[in-house]
């Protein structure tokens, strides 16, 4: 399977970090999601029961992330990573959690995982 449902930059307000003064604070993490998907089925009925609802996800995601308040952005992207799975059947996905400003003098920080089979 080659096609993909995409997105970009979703932005999610949540505590995450490990140290005391992060628990206290919501900071922005920003998700970025490549998702296989056949998109001949949707790309044929033009009906978005057949697709892979990026809205969806998007707001799946969110609530995932602020309910989780995870320490480490790798708890966060091994737990969402088997949310989306498990929730909307998604056989392969590649998932970019970044945490802008917690390094000053970079413009982003963060970790990436693949999961599953192509
Ligand atoms: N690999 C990681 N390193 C660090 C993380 C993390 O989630 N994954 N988190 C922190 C702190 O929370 C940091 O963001 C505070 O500025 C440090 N390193």
């Amino acid at each position: 399977m080659v096609d993909s449902v995409l997105i970009e930059g979703l932005e999610v307000e949540t505590v995450v970090g490990v140290y005391d003064w992060e628990r206290r604070i919501n900071q922005c993490l920003l998700v970025d999601l490549e998702m296989a998907w056949d998109n001949r089925v949707p790309g044929a009925s033009d009906d978005v029961s057949d697709a892979l609802d990026y809205a969806a996800v998007s707001e799946r995601v969110t609530a995932c992330l602020k309910g989780l308040q995870p320490k480490l952005l790798e708890r966060g992207a091994e737990v969402l990573a088997g949310e989306l799975q498990e929730v909307f059947g998604v056989t392969w996905l590649r998932l970019t959690l970044r945490k802008p400003g917690a390094v000053p003098a970079a413009q982003a920080v963060g970790v990436r995982i693949e999961r599953g089979q192509r």
